[in-house]
């Protein structure tokens, strides 16, 4: 039986705990959430009726900057969740060396039964209720599952509204016209493709013989389908929250991307497959496309996708997290016995905070950076942390999340250590 996600998450520090030396009052810092809020968001509906809707934000730690992190909308959202994203969101920006703390935000709802004027009503009502609690210098939000850059556009503009001024970096993923950096649309799958292409030369692998699922057609998902396949990998499997596809040829990625935005889910694609052009194809379940004998899985929906139930029976030889949290820990372990190389979340699906640290950037100055420039200094950030969880591993004889661990708790350790016992009396 796998854990709550939050004690899940948190034993993730144990093993890397051994391979650092950090103080044990910071060890004591890392294991709690330094604020929590959980807030009731009134939203009229178009019918006329009153809807409340539970939600949250989570500071984890602030010790290296402002925290940060998405905001995402889903039925599954609560405080376990929340809280374990935002620890996540710590250690990523940690492994980056982004002037960042941790932070993530959520609601609980199901957005597909909201009109759009109903999401702007409650993405606006959201930052009414936790406006406090966030701020460029504090708290920045960016999105996650369900939300995007026109969700990002009305809480950057109510916030803004709140305070009087234009505040652009309060959220960041916005759209490019109100102060959006270019490429941060696509960043999380740049930044997977950049991790990608790293460790498969590491590994002598050519892109034309190495196969591809992926579990999650979103923005994450959809966007490093589309790479791979350009680069000439061979995606042979894609899903959504309906079910997926396989194609034992490789898929035409872009024609699905094409068929997804006017026929809703994979299935809907299968069944109007002629209209798509895409042929030859199975349907497949996401537990099938899990096990399927791929080289590279690429989970890039919703955390606890791979659990003691399924673990023994994944065939790929490489899993890159592209989701948050999609391996139990004692998944890990199975995996790790099996020989399967797992590639961890706060590496692999770094490029989307990296790119959102230099939308900030791009706000505070006041000056925007060409999209070469922006994917540059993506692709230099995302190999030099690459190369060295790769050496810390090499080095500790270590899984890569465990060297992923040690490399951010050495830098959280550090600055904890640093701050001394400030945090503790002055209004900490
Ligand atoms: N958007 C971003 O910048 C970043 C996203 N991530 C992570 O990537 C993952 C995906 O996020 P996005 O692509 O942004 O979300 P999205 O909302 O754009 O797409 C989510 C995708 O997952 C699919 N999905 C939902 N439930 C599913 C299920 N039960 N089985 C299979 N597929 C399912 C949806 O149909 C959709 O295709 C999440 O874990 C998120 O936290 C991580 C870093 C940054
Ligand atoms: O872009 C950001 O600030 C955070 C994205 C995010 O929520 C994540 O990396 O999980």
């Amino acid at each position: 039986m796998d854990k709550n996600l939050f004690t899940d998450a948190s034993q993730r520090l144990e093993k890397a705990l051994n391979y650092v030396s950090i103080s044990d009052d910071a060890i004591e810092h890392l294991k709690y959430a330094k604020a929590s809020l959980q807030v009731s968001i009134p939203v009229r509906m178009d019918d006329g009726s009153l809807k409340i809707f539970p939600g949250y934000r989570v500071r984890y730690d602030d010790t290296r900057g402002p925290t940060k992190g998405g905001v995402r909308y889903h039925p599954n959202v609560g405080l376990d969740e929340v809280t374990s994203l935002a620890f996540w969101m710590t250690f990523k920006c940690a492994v980056l060396n982004l002037p960042f703390g941790g932070a993530k935000g959520g609601i609980t709802l199901n957005p597909k039964r909201l009109s759009k004027l109903e999401l702007e009503r409650l993405s606006r009502g959201y930052v009414n209720a936790i406006a406090d609690f966030i701020g460029p210098n504090v708290d920045i939000l960016a999105p996650d599952i369900y939300t995007n850059s026109m969700i990002m556009g009305w809480m950057m503009d109510q916030y803004s509204i709140i305070q009087r001024q234009i505040t652009p970096a309060v959220v960041t993923g916005k759209p490019v016209t109100i102060g959006g950096s270019l490429g941060r649309n696509t960043a999380t799958a740049t930044g997977a493709f950049y991790v990608i292409e790293n460790i498969m030369a590491k590994f002598d692998r050519l892109p034309r013989e190495t196969t591809v699922a992926i579990q999650g057609f979103g923005n994450a998902g959809a966007e490093l389908a589309e790479l791979l396949a350009k680069f000439g990998y061979k995606v042979v499997a894609v899903s959504d929250s309906q079910g997926g596809i396989y194609a034992k040829q490789g898929l035409d990625i872009p024609s699905i991307r094409r068929c997804k935005q006017f026929i809703k889910g994979m299935q809907a694609v299968y069944c109007e497959g002629t209209v798509c052009s895409i042929m030859e194809h199975q349907v497949l379940t996401n537990a099938e496309l899990l096990t399927l004998d791929v080289d590279l899985l690429i989970p890039a929906a919703l955390e606890n996708q791979i659990t003691v139930e399924n673990a023994h029976n994944i065939q790929a030889r490489f899993i890159f997290e592209v989701a948050n949290g999609p391996i139990t820990s004692e998944a890990d372990r199975i995996l790790e016995e099996q020989g399967i190389y797992v590639f961890p979340d706060i590496l692999v699906n770094a490029g989307g905070v990296t790119v959102s640290y230099f939308e900030w950037v791009q706000n505070r100055n006041g000056f925007y950076w060409t999209l070469s420039e922006v994917n540059q200094r993506l692709k230099e950030k995302m190999i030099e942390e690459t190369e060295n969880i790769w050496r810390i591993s090499q080095e500790f004889g270590v899984s890569m999340r465990t060297a992923a661990y040690i490399h951010g708790l050495n830098r959280l350790g550090e600055a904890i250590n640093t701050k001394g016992t400030r945090d503790y009396y002055v209004n900490g």
